[in-house]
């Protein structure tokens, strides 16, 4: 979704004020159009009426008579004219340069958005009415959906085949238009998507009684005849084969009722959704082992002031290390990412989804002195944190999530057949070592977690998380398979630091201890 990252919506934003501007504008014009016309038409009026208080008088007098000839000759071209210009036209072409120049949402933005929505729904098992309501986990923040906003979230539910999502939101419609004063949308267009998404979950009766409700309000309306004719037609189809088959097993209809399909084919999907809403599943017996340490390596600057280190996890060991980003240094990283992010997308493997807008910061780009300092030292904070080297390390990749942004279940390291075209032509080996720098705190959602061992790392600006992908022999470690949970509320950015093999001889020395058991193979 390009459009749910925070730096799109905010250049949105900034189209919508041009647009609200230009709007203002050609009101303004075509008022004073109208306010001419006005003019016009009281002059009019008030010289037919003075002509019909005695006619035969006013017409006898040359200079009325004169003038009469004239109203109706070049004084009424001239009405004409005026009623026929297009104050529009000037306006609508200033619209057209904005959608030309600027980033605008298309429809498929649109639907991304309405499936980012959709999702956050699911992931958080949000309530629909209170979502509507502006409710996320009982927080209540100051946006509502119309009946309009929660039929649109519908229909494009509905051209995404994901009738379960179009009758969540068609209902809603249902209700908010029934409290509306104004109503933002027809209560027939509602019932029109609800018969057929109740009929795609194989409802036919009430498919049947929806649509002779709604040719109650608007008898003539022609797709709702049709289906009146085929659900009735269905209905009698059915009565008559239970009569053959004399019992009352149930109908073969086209029963659709499931969430649709990309919401279950992922590894672990309920437990990866139960780790988001922060119902984590670590074992009690590593829970009661973790610590939280000072670490210095002996190193005499680092003893006078040590990483504060949180274990969050043993075996995989992931650590969370306390206040390793500056303020300063986010602002650094984030401002250098910022005029790339905002056309940058990543593409989901799986799904072909984009997802998010990441950037990587490439040792070229040309460098303030103190952004430099920036990027330099926090390289070096990496080396004094890992002990490992940074000689085969990437480049900071700087990650924006916006609203429902996220990133599915995934290793950072290259399985075996990958790893050809993935690191060794680098020379760099495999990715040995993640540092998850985040770079925001997130009001709601947006935790890392790792499925395979029930753990939940939750953003906190300043923090980072460490963790080791690969065994000391090599051996991608499976259970360090992690995903970045949908962001629910606020924004969340991130900066990954991948660290590589090579080079780590000294630092981490392979043994050849095989993985108890080698599931990525
Ligand atoms: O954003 C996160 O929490 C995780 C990001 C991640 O896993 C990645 O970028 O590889
Ligand atoms: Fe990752």
């Amino acid at each position: 979704e390009v459009f749910t990252a925070l730096v799109d919506l905010e250049e949105s934003l900034e189209t919508e004020a041009l647009l609200i501007h230009t709007l203002r504008n050609y009101i303004n014009a075509e008022e004073q159009k109208l306010d001419l016309l006005r003019k016009y038409v009281d002059i009019y009026q008030s010289q037919h009426d003075r002509a019909m208080e005695d006619v035969t008088e006013y017409i006898s007098n040359p200079i009325n008579a004169y003038t009469l000839v004239k109203r109706l000759t070049t004084d009424w071209d001239n009405v004409e004219a005026l009623m026929a210009t297009q104050v529009s036209t000037d306006y609508l072409n200033n619209i057209t340069f904005f959608k030309e120049t600027r980033m605008f949402p298309n429809n498929e933005d649109l639907n991304g958005a309405a499936v980012a929505l959709t999702r956050l729904q699911d992931t958080y098992k949000l309530d629909t009415s209170s979502l509507a309501r502006g409710e996320l986990n009982g927080v209540k923040y100051s946006a509502e959906l119309t009946a309009a906003d929660c039929f649109e979230l519908g229909r494009q539910s509905y051209n995404n085949g994901d009738y379960y999502h179009t009758l969540l939101w068609m209902k809603e419609a249902e209700e908010r238009v029934n409290s509306e004063q104004n109503q933002t949308i027809n209560y027939s267009d509602i019932l029109e998507y609800l018969a057929f998404s109740i009929y795609k979950q194989g409802d036919l009766s009430l498919a049947l009684t929806l649509t002779n409700k709604l040719l109650e309000i608007v008898p003539t309306h022609s797709r709702a005849l049709g289906n009146k004719i085929f659900y009735e037609s269905e209905l009698e189809r059915m009565v008559e084969t239970k009569k053959k088959k004399g019992d009352d097993e149930s109908e073969d209809v086209n029963v659709d009722n499931d969430q649709p399909e990309h919401y279950q084919d992922l590894y672990g999907k309920d437990h990866y959704e139960a780790l988001c809403r922060g119902e984590t599943y670590i074992s009690p017996q590593v829970e009661s082992k973790l610590k939280c340490r000072y670490l210095s390596r002996n190193d005499p600057f680092l003893k006078l002031a040590p990483f504060k280190i949180e274990e969050a996890h043993l075996k995989p060991d992931l650590y969370i290390f306390h206040d390793v980003m500056s303020d300063a240094e986010i602002e650094t990283v984030k401002r250098l990412a910022l005029p790339r992010l905002q056309r940058a997308t990543v593409q989901n493997s799986q799904t072909g989804e984009l997802e998010t807008a990441q950037y990587r910061i490439s040792k070229s780009a040309w460098l303030k002195e103190h952004e430099h300092k920036h990027i330099a030292d926090i390289s070096q904070r990496v080396e004094d944190m890992t002990g490992l080297s940074m000689k085969t390390a990437e480049e900071l990749q700087v990650v924006n999530y916006g609203i429902g942004g996220h990133y599915e279940p995934h290793f950072d390291f290259a399985r075996r057949d990958e790893m050809k075209n993935a690191f060794q032509t680098l020379g760099t080996g495999n990715r040995i070592a993640t540092v998850l720098f985040y770079m925001s705190d997130v009001a709601q959602g947006g935790a890392t977690v790792f499925p395979m061992v029930g753990a939940a790392l939750w953003p906190k600006k300043g923090t980072a998380a460490f963790w080791f992908n690969l065994y000391p022999s090599g051996d991608g470690d499976a259970q360090t398979r992690h995903a970045a949970c949908p962001v629910l509320a606020g924004s969340k950015w991130v900066s990954n630091k991948w660290i590589h093999e090579y080079e780590q001889e000294f630092r981490r020395p392979c043994t050849l201890e095989r993985p108890p058991e080698d599931l990525t193979a």
